[in-house]
């Protein structure tokens, strides 16, 4: 069936059509509720691993805080869980919406075979127990974006249970201090995104846009076994770019890929958990910490001060830096929970329980599955280690940012220089420029970033493939709207530090090569040597002379040198260097003034 163009708004109580644009979901919410006591700059009270006080007398106990995530990750596939309609990040509103999708009456859902394998993959990449038959359930809330009155997912029997999440975070000052923990995940569990309301202050009008609804959505349940913002955020990250590792999906949080919805409780150590509130949809890691941490803040105040916590969901108004109520107070909401009568159970085989002369095209194998899993971010990090004798830290840095990973892979690939060097410079002084010019990792051409990494390319159904016949498994990377590519490539900084490893320039004017790369876009490092004139002083008897007169002209340092302090002569090595433009080798100079010096 053709997805037909539907453009239908809902206007206070009203469908109508319409054409629409812009907006969110959270746009409209006045600015209520609890303010934060705590000023600027003060530290957050969970900052600290588990027991957080704030400010308790003398005799008082100490609270501790429990954070448990549900952590909603966009499915990358070509179509919709349930319907044919493609999925596009920011296509124009309600153009990729099937009958299905609008819950248009005798449509019936066909399972997305991706989305499965996108599941089961995802459940074993986290260590989790798949189950072999796992259910689908009707969830019932009324929302304008939702049309059919109810969402289809798996309450009852989920795809995957029982998994963990390894994540590190610092336990000190220094990045050295570095301890993982883990989280158990509860189940991952397979259901349909909404559509998106927008919201028009202006006009006083709610508009709806149905591209998202039916979007396939991995719900991870995380256990509730952190404690403070930045533990939930380094744990979110590290899914994140499993998720990315892996193709399951882009993760993306800025573009609605991954939302979190965070539980918070607070309560005395030994003594039961707190009653939870829920932060709803936090879609930035920076935001999801502070609104844990604030909550926590507000719950321990609250409870401090005789009133009690109520079982609520809340949003973070980032503006004021607080949680503030986001529904009605009634307590858990009845989702009238129901099985999904128009789909049996999934049933999944692994190689051992594959029944004889089962078509392989119909069924999905789980080990198949396993057996294609590929590298997770834990396990490349573990090789930089190894390979380059890198710091565990440096291999973090490198898997942070989006992009670099392969940038310094690039480089390594193509130039001579140790890969210590390499590293060196990439994350202290290419990351250092990219973070100052607010611009993009540009990995280069040749090297699409995941998720092409992943190595699952099946495309067999369980009940029906996605749209197009033979096209890849998992829908192309879409283009982030982001910060522009940085213009310095790995081939520019693999020739750059070629030329710095057998000497031709000086590690000084390998700096001042390296930001001339940033102003002439498309000029080579050894133009920009050839061109500067910033070629390595081979001539030692005339740097010899350049050492002589720099010691004329500076008695005093020569002095301070010949004292005992040691330090002066980099003075020393730094006049030379400036009188030859930074085209003679620091350590040659050192050696030359040393004799000198010495005599
Ligand atoms: N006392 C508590 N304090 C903090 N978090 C908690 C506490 N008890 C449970 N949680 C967390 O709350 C979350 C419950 O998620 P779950 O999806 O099971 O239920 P739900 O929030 O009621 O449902 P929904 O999917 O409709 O939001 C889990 O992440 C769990 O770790
Ligand atoms: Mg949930
Ligand atoms: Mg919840």
């Amino acid at each position: 069936m053709a997805a037909p163009m539907l453009r239908w708004c809902y206007l206070g109580r009203r469908w109508v059509l319409a054409c629409i644009d812009g907006g969110s979901r959270h746009g409209r919410g006045a600015a209520i509720g609890f303010t934060s006591s705590r000023k600027r700059g003060q530290s957050s009270v969970a900052q600290q691993p588990l027991i957080t006080a704030q400010k308790s007398r003398k005799g008082e106990h100490k609270w501790a805080a429990v954070v448990g995530l549900e952590i909603h990750a966009q499915i990358s596939s070509n179509s919709k869980l349930f319907s044919g309609s493609q999925v596009h990040f920011a296509a124009p509103p309600n153009s990729l919406v099937s009958f299905f999708d609008a819950s248009l009456p005798g449509t019936l859902p066909v399972l997305n075979r991706r989305c499965v394998e996108a599941a089961v993959m995802t459940g074993l990449a986290l260590s989790c127990r798949i189950n072999k038959k796992s259910l689908f359930d009707r969830k019932h809330y009324f929302y304008a974006d939702l049309p059919a009155g109810y969402q289809i997912t798996q309450q009852r029997l989920p795809i995957a249970v029982n998994g963990s999440l390894a994540y590190s975070v610092c336990a000190g000052k220094k990045p050295s201090q570095v301890i993982t923990k883990t989280v158990r995940i509860k189940q991952i569990q397979l259901e349909q995104d909404s559509g998106k309301s927008l919201h028009d202050e202006l006009r006083s009008q709610t508009l709806i846009d149905l591209n998202r609804a039916g979007v396939g959505l991995l719900e991870v349940v995380l256990e509730p076994d952190m404690s403070c913002g930045e533990e939930a955020a380094t744990a979110v990250r590290e899914l994140q770019l499993i998720l990315q590792a892996l193709g399951t999906s882009q993760a993306n949080m800025a573009e609605g890929q991954l939302r979190v919805d965070a539980n918070i409780s607070v309560h005395h150590p030994g003594e039961p958990l707190g009653v939870r509130t829920e932060v709803k949809n936090l879609n930035s890691a920076r935001f999801l910490a502070k609104a844990i941490d604030s909550e926590i803040e507000r719950q321990i105040h609250e409870l401090e001060n005789g009133r009690e916590i109520l079982n609520e969901t809340r949003s973070f108004d980032y503006k004021l830096g607080c949680t503030m109520p986001m529904r009605d107070k009634e307590g858990k909401q009845d989702y009238r929970f129901m099985p999904e009568p128009n789909l049996p159970p999934l049933l999944l085989y692994d190689t051992a329980s594959l029944p004889p002369g089962a078509d392989p095209q119909q069924v999905i194998n789980i080990d198949w599955i396993r057996e294609r899993l590929p590298e997770l971010p834990s396990e490349t990090r573990e090789k930089l280690v190894q390979q380059y004798g890198m710091l565990p830290e440096h291999s973090f840095a490198l898997l942070n940012e989006v992009g670099l990973l392969e940038f310094f892979q690039n480089v390594i690939k193509e130039t001579r220089a140790e890969p210590k060097k390499v590293t060196s410079w990439v994350l202290n002084i290419f990351l250092g420029f990219l973070k100052q010019q607010n611009l993009a990792v540009n990995e280069s051409s040749q090297s699409p970033r995941s998720p092409a990494r992943s190595s699952f390319t099946s495309g067999e159904s369980v009940g029906r493939t996605d749209q197009k016949q033979g096209a890849c498994c998992w829908s192309a990377s879409e283009k982030c709207h982001g910060p522009e590519p940085s213009p310095v490539t790995p081939a520019a900084l693999a020739e750059l530090l070629s030329l710095l490893d057998r000497k031709a320039i000086s590690s000084s004017a390998a700096k001042q090569v390296f930001e001339e790369l940033w102003r002439s876009k498309g000029k080579t490092p050894s133009q920009i040597v050839s061109e500067k004139r910033l070629e390595l002083m081979q001539d030692e008897e005339a740097l010899e002379r350049v050492c002589h007169a720099v010691m004329e002209e500076h008695p005093q340092v020569v002095m301070d040198v010949k004292r005992g302090n040691s330090r002066a002569i980099n003075k020393l090595i730094g006049l030379v260097l400036k009188a030859t433009l930074s085209r003679a080798d620091p350590t040659v100079i050192k050696e030359i003034l040393e004799k000198k010096l010495s005599s």
